[in-house]
């Protein structure tokens, strides 16, 4: 998988550098590419924002160095991947719909995909509307119902999310399986050793006598209660919405 992310602060993104995302890349399985916005903002001060038109507070990110990047960037990208190669455009961006593990998965799959992350007020219409005029397909997300100053903050959420799933990202592709949301459900509580535990106010804390009885069968039911039991008090919305 090949990521590019447009930004105005592309040192914000070096965190895809480390751990997880920045072993995937070191072993090859995918590839990051940031951008600066500004290399393609030509005027002396590198503007790429200005005051919205009808007024408002706030600044709007100007359309032109915006084609400009999305054109240079989809160029190298087709040099690395194919002339056929087209990239997921993904634009983080709080009215977009909110992001969830499905489209994680879904996303997992893909081969390319270019995030642009907008900030101040957001982004000229028109940036969007050129996109789509050229074919291009493109996803506004949201990582929850609450604003953040820019997406950068989304681009590390949402990437983290995407590559953990891409195959021989995660070593034990197991621990994928039963993991919150990967079944529409709550993850059971989790215990390990010591089995018994004297905690700092000195209350004896016991794991679960189940868990320590080697009986598989009953551990995957005792586990499979606790994870219905606490979506539905926790999640009664992914309750609900279970098939
Ligand atoms: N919530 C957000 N606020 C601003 C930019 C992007 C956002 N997001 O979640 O993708």
């Amino acid at each position: 998988m090949r990521i590019d992310a447009i930004t105005i602060f592309p040192d914000y993104l070096r965190a895809l550098d480390l751990s997880l995302i920045g072993k995937a890349a070191r072993d090859g399985l995918i590839s990051v590419h940031r951008h600066d916005l500004r290399e393609w903002a030509h005027d002396r001060h590198r503007t790429v924002d200005d005051s919205p038109l009808g007024g408002g507070a706030g600044m709007v990110m100007k359309p032109e160095p915006w084609a400009e990047a999305f054109a240079a960037v989809i160029e190298q990208g087709k040099a690395e991947l194919g002339p056929q190669a087209e990239p997921l455009i993904v634009f983080p961006n709080p009215a977009g719909q909110v992001f969830a593990q499905a489209t994680a998965q879904e996303w997992s799959g893909r081969e390319w995909i270019l995030f642009a992350c907008g900030r101040y007020e957001g982004i000229d219409e028109r940036v969007y509307e050129h996109l789509e005029a050229a074919g291009h397909e493109i996803a506004l997300v949201s990582l929850g119902d609450y604003v953040l100053n820019g997406g950068e903050v989304a681009v590390l959420a949402l990437t983290e999310a995407i590559v953990r799933l891409v195959p021989g990202v995660v070593g034990n592709a197991e621990s994928l399986v039963e993991e919150s949301h990967s079944d529409g459900l709550l993850e059971y509580p989790l215990y390990t050793r010591p089995a018994r535990w004297v905690d700092p106010a000195g209350a004896v804390r016991e794991a679960p006598e189940i868990l320590l009885s080697g009986d598989h069968g009953r551990i995957a039911a005792w586990r499979s209660e606790r994870s219905a039991e606490r979506t539905r008090e926790r999640r009664p919305d992914l309750w609900d919405a279970r098939d």
